[in-house]
């Protein structure tokens, strides 16, 4: 056991190297690269068509009016939620001053399974919105009798509420058939019902916010009517726009730390995908947790792409989670082609996988599988996109292939199976299996 000196100067040293940690980060104000930080309006881009639609819909607020429903599409990272928050923040400002009572209710519907849960939410969140208890229990009681709570909180405490239902199409609940109505269908005609009929005292507007573009084609008739929203699309950034979003966020970090390709890199990556500004976020705040780590002074390019890399593997982990050892090992057997072939391979012949699978199924002691499921698990690997492929009339050699190419990087995938499945025997047998991988594809190439 350490004695009182040790404990001293174990504790300072502790200290020592958390304030090093601050002293020395190349972050000024990180908190401004947070997912939920509600940023000020001067660091908004290029959503001036749906500030003005919103400051329209809800401007009725501040004259004691009811606003419309609204839903607002778009991919994920488009700005929705911080576009409607940015609003209802300067109707909050703008009605205290005129003491209009105004709220926001916000639930996100991702992790709620039920109808009955997401009600509970909503009077849990417009309970501490009011500054109050909640004052029903979370179960035990019915559905409706947590509507009615929720109805009369809101009469109360408030003159308008804006309710935001955020990710609103996960909000599905347990069906028992398909054909059941689904959550979300049930709870946007109750609460546009609910405004309708006067069963709320002041005026309550309801904000679904959804990536799902066909979202209303899934409602209810009855729901459909009721609801009626003004329709706001969020389409995705482009590189420019990706870029004008970081730039204005570039004092996040410290003066004269971020290297001059760290803001277009970072842009370049997401709108790779489908210009997600979120994407493009934290990749920015990941290369400086990356230098940070690194005990480095400057955010390099580097530090972006390694950034990313982790991104990749973080989603092809999550993705691959779900996928059967065999069905790992095809994928696995298929990656390493590229990585280790002495040429410039992109698309991999199924030819040369399926040796490559042959073998390290070998290695490894585990079953080998025909040739068929070897095309049916990749056939698979195709519907999760981690691959894509081509069929290919073979100029060498006789028969058609077909030649995958990965979506990611194939280094990327290699190396997460490599940490998932037990592979002590592929790490001590590599200069083998590279040989192998050449041997294979100097093999195919000359049609043997
Ligand atoms: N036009 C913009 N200007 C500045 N920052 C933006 C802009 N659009 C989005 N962002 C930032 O990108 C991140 C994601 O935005 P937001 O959460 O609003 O997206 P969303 O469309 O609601 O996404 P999801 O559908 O996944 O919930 C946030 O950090 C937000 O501040």
């Amino acid at each position: 056991m350490a004695d009182g000196n040790d404990q001293q100067s174990l504790s300072q040293s502790i200290k020592g190297r958390l304030q090093e940690g601050v002293q020395n980060s190349v972050f000024r104000e990180k908190a401004l690269l947070d997912p939920d930080t509600v940023i000020d309006e001067d660091r908004i881009v290029g959503r001036d068509q749906q500030l003005d639609d919103i400051i329209t819909y809800l401007r009725p607020i501040l004259q004691s009016n009811r606003p419309p429903n609204m839903l607002l599409y778009g991919p994920s990272g488009t700005g929705k939620s911080l576009i409607i928050n940015a609003v209802c923040e300067q109707v909050s400002d703008l009605a205290t001053a005129q003491d209009i009572q105004f709220g926001v209710v916000q639930i996100n519907c991702q992790t709620i399974k039920s109808h009955d849960r997401a009600v509970y939410r909503l009077v849990e969140n417009a309970a501490a919105e009011a500054g109050v208890a909640a004052e029903i229990p979370e179960s035990g009681i019915s559905t409706d009798q947590k509507l009615r709570r929720f109805y009369e909180l809101l009469s109360e405490y408030f003159d308008s509420v804006i309710i935001i239902l955020d990710e609103v199409d996960l909000l599905v609940g347990r069906q028992r058939d398909p054909n059941d109505e689904p959550a979300y269908s049930k709870l946007l005609y109750q609460l546009s019902r609910a405004s309708q009929l006067g069963r709320i005292e002041g005026d309550i507007s309801v904000a679904a916010l959804t990536n799902d573009p066909r979202f209303m084609e899934n409602l209810d008739g009855r729901a459909e009517s009721s609801f009626n929203p003004q329709d706001v699309v969020f389409p995705d950034y482009d590189a420019n726009q990706l870029q004008a979003i970081l730039d204005r966020r570039r004092d996040a970090y410290r003066d004269d730390v971020l290297e001059d390709g760290i803001i277009p890199l970072s842009s370049a990556f997401a709108a790779q995908d489908h210009g997600d500004a979120r994407k493009a976020i934290d990749l920015f705040r990941k290369a400086g947790e990356l230098a940070d780590r690194q005990g480095e002074e400057t955010v390099r390019e580097e530090h972006v792409r390694d950034a990313q890399k982790e991104a990749e593997r973080d989603r092809t982990l999550t993705q691959m989670q779900g996928l059967s050892t065999q069905k790992k090992l095809s994928l696995y057997a298929t990656a390493i082609v590229p990585v280790y072939s002495n040429r410039n391979l992109n698309a991999v012949p199924s030819t040369v996988a399926f040796r490559l699978y042959q073998y390290i199924a070998e290695l490894l002691d585990a079953d080998q599988k025909s040739r068929d499921s070897y095309l049916r698990y990749m056939t698979e690997a195709e519907t999760y996109n981690f691959v894509t492929s081509e069929k290919r009339g073979r100029g060498y050699g006789s028969g058609v292939h077909k030649e995958y190419t990965f979506v990611d990087d194939p280094s990327v995938v290699a190396e997460t199976l490599q940490e998932d499945i037990r592979l002590e025997e592929i790490e001590n047998n590599e200069e083998l299996i590279e040989s192998v991988v050449n041997a294979q594809i100097n093999d195919f190439f000359e049609g043997n």
